[in-house]
């Protein structure tokens, strides 16, 4: 008998959009959670183009909105105007309807390079948005998430695989990879695993088929795994072809 997979939920759904409604709809339902708890709510939320129906779903939740914040997992170096800016995604898909008066927590700024930013960004976040409350994670071809591509190596900090967030562990990284154009920045595990609420939204066989890998390879060293093995929950899936 080989290893046991990595504990993991699944929500399995027919299609996309059967998917985006039933996620809005406990995302929804874990920020009501949170703002009867302590009154205000904070939820991180995954880019690229997966999320569209569900941020659009999202948007449409009846919640008390203005007292949620709403950051990016990750961002493209690049201005909020950009088609590729993650923020831009956040702000043309959810930040609409009655989601349209809740605060964003960007992580871009308008300097060069994400490393000149990385201090007041990470201050920022620190401060006004962890520990999470619910987090959304997407995951790329090539196993990544948010923005932990498989080349920053399995030793790096920012993968570590155990615990909530000690202090002193960063929660956000800046990010030069060579799989993608532009320079990034991205919460680390630590900073994602501070949310009770995780889950993975991914769409499509191949995509399965690499989570199935992770899942039950111990020799897999691809970020996705690290989420695997290092949420203090396990986290669960909402998949669809
Ligand atoms: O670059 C990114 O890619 C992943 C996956 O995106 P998708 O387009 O394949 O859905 C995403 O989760 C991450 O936030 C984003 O910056």
């Amino acid at each position: 008998m080989g290893p046991l997979p990595l504990p993991l939920h699944e929500r399995l759904f027919d299609d996309g959009d059967q998917l985006a409604q039933a996620l809005a709809r406990q995302v929804a339902a874990d920020l009501r959670g949170a703002l009867a708890r302590h009154g205000e709510a904070c939820v991180a939320l995954s880019g690229g183009n997966t999320p569209k129906r569900f941020f659009q779903a999202l948007s449409l939740q009846t919640l008390d909105w203005a007292r949620v914040t709403v950051l990016p997992v990750d961002e493209r170096w690049l201005p909020p105007s950009h088609p590729r800016s993650n923020e831009k995604l956040l702000r043309d898909h959810l930040l609409q309807n009655n989601a349209a008066v809740a605060r964003v927590l960007p992580m871009y700024r308008p300097t060069e390079t994400p490393e000149a930013a990385l201090m007041p960004v990470l201050t920022r976040i620190a401060n006004e948005g962890l520990p999470l409350d619910v987090a959304v994670l997407g995951m790329g071809e090539d196993g990544h998430v948010a923005s932990l591509f498989p080349d920053l190596g399995r030793d790096n900090p920012a993968l570590r695989e155990i615990g909530l967030q000690p202090q002193g562990r960063a929660p956000v990284i800046a990010v030069r990879t060579q799989a993608m154009p532009e320079p990034r920045m991205s919460l680390t595990l630590s900073a994602l695993f501070t949310a009770p609420a995780l889950y993975l939204h991914i769409e499509g066989a191949n995509k399965r088929a690499l989570l199935d890998t992770a899942q039950r390879d111990p020799r897999c060293t691809l970020p996705i795994r690290a989420v695997l093995s290092g949420a203090p929950v396990p986290p669960t899936l909402y998949w669809s072809p």
